[in-house]
């Protein structure tokens, strides 16, 4: 049995320290105790994390910690960021223990310790404040995107925006930090939109402003066009040297349609080639808006940027919420967290939701207890409550993408609302399999992939199988760096090693052997579900349509599940023709048949063909026809056998075998006069069954 010790003397008798500022690689949790560092141990770290944790706290040895990364592992990222998104300083702080620690974004695992961000440590009284978000009236709150075409500097705006507002340090590792994921970093795109909540003093007055950074590859437009929904302005950036391009001119009418501000902003006027004058002459050509409005600025040397952030506070208007009315909160994205499950981003179009509170899904109908509430500064923040106007995240216990709908709006437990219009779904445009490489490993890709979509809700996902890799899905994207972004992301973020498929593009087919139905021309008169997985049809059938092999067929098409029954339902009225089927220009009486106008053409050029491969061959030609009067629809010939009558002729005179041979095709001649062409049975019913299945 273990003995738990009495604190030493040293521990208790500590000195308070001062936060260290801006430290880097570090995380200052002030008189945090070791108790609840152990608690944390327990809850969330593996053995392998508390013995590398436990290394710096022992050496601290000290009540108040500054707990150091030792190795650049990346599941010790994992962990430490875990853990500070748990609310871990805020836990501190309602325990009177400490100072709380605000960082900078969420290094990117596996990413070179060398690129993670300065921490910024606010003082016990700053970081009360930030938990009170009661502080902004909807008057001075400002929600609005950053959108523009492909590397024209959204997220280098974001960045100087993040640092004029005090949100995080100016350093050289500050660099597009709200571009989090590994992809977009080593890629140097933006591929997620991602909210920040930057608080701002001007005037005297406080603003909260509400910033979301946007992608600009039109694969990732999706991003963009949901992120307009929680704001009421964009910044429209335009690079100064290439002037308006692709996207500029999609996202100015996406911020147009629904209505937004639109602040222009020129950027990189630094570039020894900037044109910002040709640009802001385009901008009033293409988009209709006075030259004088447009900003010009460098987002890389912060040239100007103060002006973007007054525009912003003038020009774009405070959302119209009503904060008296009943909660209505639409989640405009989530991501999942492997502890903490869906972690909903939210729009608060009325009301105030606390910790603690009963919300409802509007789409599932189900209830839920919010565990947390804050905003993203850029880091999740956890705050008291959140306002109608202000724009944060939600955790409510929510565990997979069906509780998660992006669109979705929360409401308060017995406070119904009308729910908010949602999201157009995404048009996928590139599809292509995807499989597991180790069939093994199924459940394990299914469950990332659902965690994946849930962060990317545009991706289309259906199960497929294949004979030569298994179970799988067939997935939908907006288009090729779509896709690939989406296969690093599962490879980066949920370890996944999968085969991909060679893309293809949709096509509309129409599959003849299926329509086993429509091609029989029947009438639906309706459909009832018995239950989740039966259905019963009703149609209207000619019955020469159905006599013959219908039965067979729908077998083989539903795999022996569909079952079929029938009765009369009548004469009805339609246009049919009497088709004669004719052997060397003799009606075959027992093959006259009443065929559909439509399906006369098709019906009887089978009925040649199978009759062809039915009938043996005679000595005459057979000249199998279908005909609808007089009118020959058909045709196909039976050739005729040829007996050797040269046989006995080993060489000899030319003369005698041509004799022999003309003698041969008179003899046919005749034949063919008086051919009584026979017809086995068999053939009959071949026939038959054609007719039916046309
Ligand atoms: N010279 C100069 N370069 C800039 C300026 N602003 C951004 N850049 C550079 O332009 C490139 C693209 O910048 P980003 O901020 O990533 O552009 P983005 O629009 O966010 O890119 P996506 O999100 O991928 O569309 C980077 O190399 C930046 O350093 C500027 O004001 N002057």
């Amino acid at each position: 049995m273990s003995r738990r010790r009495a604190p030493c003397r040293r521990q208790q008798a500590a000195p308070r320290r001062a936060a260290p500022s801006g430290c880097f690689r570090s995380w200052y949790l002030g008189r945090a105790t070791r108790g609840l560092l152990s608690s944390l141990h327990r809850v969330c770290l593996s053995p392998v994390h508390r013995t590398l944790l436990g290394v710096p706290l022992k050496t601290n040895g000290l009540c108040c910690c500054c707990l150091l990364v030792p190795s650049p592992d990346a599941s010790i990222a994992r962990v430490m960021w875990t853990l500070v998104g748990r609310g871990w300083g805020a836990h501190a702080l309602s325990r009177g223990w400490a100072t709380g620690a605000a960082l900078g974004p969420a290094p990117t695992f596996g990413a070179a310790p060398e690129s993670w961000p300065t921490c910024r440590v606010y003082s016990s009284a700053e970081f009360k404040e930030k938990l009170d978000m009661s502080r902004f009236p909807v008057e001075n709150i400002r929600n609005f995107s950053i959108v523009a075409h492909v590397d024209h500097g959204k997220s280098t705006l974001a960045d100087r925006l993040l640092e004029l507002t005090g949100t995080i340090d100016k350093t050289e590792n500050n660099k597009q930090v709200l571009d989090k994921l590994q992809v977009e970093r080593e890629r140097g795109i933006t591929v997620k939109a991602q909210t920040a909540s930057l608080f701002y003093n001007c005037e005297g007055k406080q603003y909260l402003l509400n910033l979301i950074d946007t992608p600009g590859h039109v694969d990732f437009s999706y991003e963009v066009s949901r992120s307009l929904s929680a704001c009421q302005g964009v910044l429209l950036v335009v690079d100064a040297n290439e002037g308006i391009q692709a996207q500029t001119v999609a996202n100015f009418f996406l911020a147009f349609e629904a209505q937004l501000s639109v602040i222009p902003v020129i950027n990189k006027i630094d570039l020894k080639n900037a044109d910002p004058e040709r640009v802001e002459n385009q901008i009033e050509k293409v988009f209709d808006i006075p030259s004088d409005e447009c900003i010009k600025i460098s987002a890389k040397l912060g040239t100007n940027v103060e002006s973007v952030l007054q525009a912003v506070i003038e020009r774009i208007p405070p959302p119209k919420v009503h904060r008296k009315n009943p909660l209505r909160a639409l989640v405009f994205d989530s991501t999942f967290d492997q502890y903490r499950g869906v972690i909903a981003n939210v729009a608060l179009f009325d009301g105030v939701v606390s910790k603690g509170d009963k919300i409802v899904s509007a789409h599932t109908q189900k209830t839920y207890e919010v565990n947390e509430v804050g905003v993203l500064n850029p880091n999740e923040q956890p705050t008291h409550k959140l306002y109608a106007g202000q724009v944060g995240y939600l955790i409510a216990g929510m565990k997979n993408v069906i509780e998660a709908q992006i669109g979705d709006t929360l409401y308060l437990h017995k406070q119904p609302v009308e729910p908010l219009p949602g999201f157009k779904s995404a048009k996928p445009m590139v599809f292509a399999g995807m499989y597991p490489v180790d069939q093994s490993e199924y459940n394990n890709l299914k469950s990332a992939i659902e965690k994946l979509t849930l962060n990317d809700s545009s991706v289309t996902v259906h199960r497929d199988s294949s004979l030569a890799l298994g179970a799988g899905w067939r997935l939908g994207f907006l288009g090729l760096l779509h896709m690939e972004v989406f296969n690093q992301r599962l490879e980066q973020e949920y370890n996944a090693s999968v085969i991909l498929t060679t893309p293809t593009v949709p096509y509309k087919a129409v599959l003849s052997s299926s329509k086993l139905i429509k091609a029989r021309r029947a009438v639906q008169k309706n459909m009832i579900f018995i239950d989740q997985n039966r259905v019963m049809l009703k149609y209207l059938f000619p019955l020469n349509e159905i006599v013959v092999d219908f039965y067979d067929s729908l077998k083989s098409l539903s795999s022996g599940y569909a079952s079929f029954d029938y009765e009369d339902a009548g004469y009805q009225t339609a246009e049919l023709v009497k088709m004669d089927i004719l052997l060397n220009g003799n009606t075959v009486e027992e093959l006259v048949t009443v065929v559909h106008k439509d399906k006369a053409h098709s019906i009887g050029k089978a009925i040649c063909e199978r009759l062809k491969d039915s009938l043996p061959r005679q000595l005459f030609e057979i000249a199998i026809q279908a005909a609808i009067g007089s009118k020959i629809i058909a045709r196909e010939t039976v050739k005729a056998y040829r007996k050797n009558v040269l046989a006995k002729c080993y060489g000899g005179d030319i003369t005698r075998k041509m004799k022999l041979l003309k003698r041969q095709a008179e003899g046919k001649k005749k034949l063919r006069k008086i051919g009584n062409v026979e017809v086995p049975k068999d053939a009959f019913i071949k026939v038959l069954k054609t007719r039916s299945s046309k």
